[in-house]
Order: C-alpha cells, then structure tokens, then sequence
C-alpha cells in the first residue's frame, strides 16, 4: 500500500519526521505489562487514539538502529500486524508507539479461555489463520520475524490477532537472547538452521509458525514440555517433532509437520500455508 493511504492518523505537520511522535500528546495511563526492555502502559493519543507505549529501559536495545529502522516499520501497514504508529525519539527513554490490542498476548489469551476455546476448533483455526495472514504479508515484504511465537501476537476485539514486535529482536543488546546459547534465546520455535547457524529466513518464521499453531491447539501449552533448552536441540537436530495436541484435526497437524521439515526449502511459504489452511477450514466445517 502506497504511504497516501495509510490508515494511521498522518501525523504530518507535527515535526518534520512523520514517525517521530510529539510525547506533549501523548497521555500515559495504566501499565500493561513489562518485557525484554521495560514497562509497556496504555496510552491516550491526542485525546482519543488508543495507544500501547513501550518505554525501552536504556541500554537493553540498539537505540538509533532501531530509529532508523522505525521508517520502514511505521510503512508496514496489515490487518494483522500491530501497526507502528511512531516513536518518542528525542528523549530517553525512547518510546515505541503502537496500536493498542485490548485482550493482551495470545498465549495469556489461550491459558485464560481454556474452557471455551479447547471445544472451538474452527476459533482456533481461524486464530491461526489470522496470524498466518500478517505473516505472509511480511513474507511478501521480504521482512524476517526473528521471535514469532503466541507470546508475540496480541488479541483485540471479536478475536482478532495480530503479529506484534516484527524485526525487533535484531536491536536487542541482550546477548542471552540474541545469542542461540544464550538462556532466553528462543530455542523451542527455532529451526536446525538457526540452532546452528543463526540464519534467520522466513523459512524460519515458518518453522516458528508451526510452533505456534502448536501453541494455539493446546491453548498454550508449553512446546516439550519441561525439557531442558539442551534435550530440545538435540531432539529437534535428530528429527523428532512435537506430537499431535489432544483435540487437534490430523488434517490440521499436517500442516504443522510441513512447518517443521528438517530443510528451509522443503518447508511451505505462508502464501502457500494460507491456502492450505483455508482449504483446511472449509473442508473441517
Ligand atoms: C482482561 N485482561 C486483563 C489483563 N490484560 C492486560 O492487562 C493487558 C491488556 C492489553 C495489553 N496490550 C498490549 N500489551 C503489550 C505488551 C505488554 C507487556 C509486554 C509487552 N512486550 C514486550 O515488552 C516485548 C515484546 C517482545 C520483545 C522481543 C523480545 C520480541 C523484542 C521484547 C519485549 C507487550 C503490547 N501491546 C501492543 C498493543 N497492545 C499491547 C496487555 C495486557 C489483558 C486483558
């Protein structure tokens, strides 16, 4: 889409950078959380816009990096992404500024609705399918994920999900995460290619995408379990696969296996995984 018609309010005419954001209109309210980099509140802007305000502890992320590199993200505009709208870069802490997503991260979304949502398979499909939309739009973007897993996603109103911190990860200092033998590295959604070579595709977010359709059939569980990031990596580099979840469609689990060939190149595209699930979906109901 053409920058002319992006949905977000322009915020042209504020400074000359159209993705620096005035913090003078900005209203911090109540903490949503805090990750990786710090707290993260609600936020009014200009009155009315909903906002989630990440506010980066200083020394946790590669700050101007990641300045520059907010051009390109604010431009990234789906249904399913959580829209960039700017950042408070004139002060420290930075600020990220995003859409606010009302329901909080899929993976605390799953463990809380367990009862009602176990039964809806067709929900839960369409949940995938969601996140498998916002991703193949990145794909087509040629834009790595690097951390797609439940955890990452957010959900608004009427069950909408959408892919939330796309790219973040390369501006993380942190090198317990960065680094695949560090102790947060994300080893339970990476691909041997990653595991041994660090080499990030989005042949490697498809791996991680059917990590998460994993994560979305059990209503967040944890993938293998209470197995040690070691006895994961050694299992996954033999070829062994996390197991068909309980109440999980075998047409469903298929398409997860294909996620998690061992080669990048054997794995589907997300343009393909779309059409599959939604040939998945209508057949299943
Ligand atoms: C009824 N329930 C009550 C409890 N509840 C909430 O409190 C709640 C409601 C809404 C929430 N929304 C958002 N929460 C967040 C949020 C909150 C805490 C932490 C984080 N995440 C981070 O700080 C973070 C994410 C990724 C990374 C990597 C490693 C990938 C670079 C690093 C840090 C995000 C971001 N958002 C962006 C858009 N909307 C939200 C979060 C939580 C959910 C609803």
């Amino acid at each position: 889409t053409s920058p002319c018609d992006r949905p977000v309010p322009a915020t042209a005419g504020l400074s000359h950078d159209k993705w620096e954001i005035d913090p003078a209109e900005l209203m911090l309210l109540e903490e949503l959380g805090s990750g990786q980099f710090g707290v993260v509140r609600r936020g009014k802007w200009r009155g009315s816009i909903d906002t989630a305000v990440k506010m980066m502890k200083e020394g946790t992320m590669s700050e101007d990096d990641f300045i520059e590199e907010a051009k390109v993200m604010t431009k990234l505009q789906h249904q399913n992404l959580v829209q960039l709208y700017g950042v408070c870069s004139k002060h420290r802490p930075i600020y990220i500024v995003t859409e606010y997503m009302r329901h909080g991260s899929l993976l605390n979304y799953l463990r809380r609705h367990e009862n009602t949502l176990g039964g809806n398979v067709g929900l839960l499909l369409d949940m995938c399918i969601q996140v498998c939309k916002g991703m193949a739009y990145l794909e087509r973007h040629n834009y790595i994920h690097r951390d797609l897993a439940a955890r990452n996603c957010l959900v608004g109103s009427e069950n909408v999900v959408k892919v939330a911190d796309f790219g973040l990860a390369r501006y993380v200092l942190d090198d317990q995460y960065t680094s695949s033998g560090g102790t947060k590295f994300p080893i339970k959604w990476a691909p041997p290619e990653v595991l041994n070579y660090t080499r990030f595709s989005s042949k490697s977010d498809v791996w991680a995408y059917g990590v998460l359709m994993w994560e979305v059939f059990t209503c967040g569980k944890m993938p293998y379990g209470r197995l040690k990031n070691t006895e994961v990596v050694e299992r996954v580099q033999r070829g062994i696969i996390l197991e068909k979840p309980k109440n999980c469609f075998k047409e469903v689990y298929e398409v997860m296996r294909q996620c998690w060939s061992q080669f990048p190149d054997d794995r589907p595209s997300f343009r393909n995984l779309k059409e599959q699930l939604s040939v998945v979906s209508q057949g299943l109901l």
